[in-house]
């Protein structure tokens, strides 16, 4: 790989960052990290990943396309923080909490009790034959799994497994259901169960187990 690798990705943790062990030290909840536009950036590339995934350029608009690129990555050059202290994931104001690499949900209800979220799979997230990737299926399951796990535990926990049952194709840019709770816990262990529903129609259940972290543990 050429380019991106010339580039700066990230910045190491200061002695002063926000953590313990591998996972924040408390549910870090902010809605002004990265200020009001910041939501509308994250969308903005959320879109052009969507039409890179359909677009099919000339090598001329390719060339153009990566020099843009390359001008907005020396952008973020001049911004980079580290992970405990960058907006992603934080900001509970924005769907995901403004992190790119999720799909795209909101939580309509959540607490000990489990989340509710509506989620949308966007184009990027094409599997094929017009439906979601499975992959990306479980990353929701997931961020909203362990979502679940650390509102009944009060702490972070950390996915030990991580089951999906795919009962039926699951589409994209469509609205759909995505709930998680914790069906039994001992110590721990919190036992997490999830479905993504598109209206009544079951898409997947989610089987797995999340282990809430001791203070420091990596
Ligand atoms: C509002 C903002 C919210 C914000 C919400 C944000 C949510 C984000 C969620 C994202 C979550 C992730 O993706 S996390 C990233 C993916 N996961 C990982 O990388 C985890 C890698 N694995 C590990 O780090 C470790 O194996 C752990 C932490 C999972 C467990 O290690 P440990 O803490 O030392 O615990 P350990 O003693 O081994 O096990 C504790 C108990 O669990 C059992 N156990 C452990 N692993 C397993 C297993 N795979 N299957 C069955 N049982 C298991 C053990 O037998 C033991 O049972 P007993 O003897 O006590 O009965």
């Amino acid at each position: 790989m050429t380019g991106a690798t010339e580039q700066q990705s990230s910045t190491e943790a200061s002695e002063t960052s926000p953590h313990q062990g591998g996972f924040r030290a408390d549910f870090e909840v902010t809605t002004e990290r990265g200020g009001p536009s910041y939501g509308e950036m994250v969308e903005q590339v959320r879109t052009f990943m969507d039409k890179v995934r359909y677009a099919s350029p000339t090598p001329e608009l390719a060339d153009e396309v990566i020099e843009d690129l390359k001008k907005l990555n020396a952008k973020l050059d001049t911004t980079l923080v580290d992970e405990w202290t960058s907006p992603s994931g934080t900001r509970i104001d924005l769907p995901s909490r403004g992190n790119i690499t999720l799909p795209p949900y909101e939580v309509r209800n959540g607490g000990p009790e489990g989340v509710d979220a509506e989620v949308i799979f966007r184009r990027f997230h094409l599997g094929g034959n017009g439906v979601a990737h499975g992959g990306h299926v479980a990353v929701a399951f997931d961020d909203l799994g362990g979502m679940a796990a650390a509102l009944r535990a009060g702490r972070p926990a950390r996915t030990a497994y991580l089951t999906v049952n795919y009962r039926s194709l699951t589409p994209l840019e469509t609205p759909l259901v995505l709930r998680t709770w914790v069906h039994e816990h001992d110590g721990r262990k919190n036992f997490v169960r999830g479905t993504l529903h598109d209206g009544d129609r079951l898409c997947a259940e989610m089987d797995a187990l999340f282990i809430e972290l001791r203070p420091g543990q990596a």
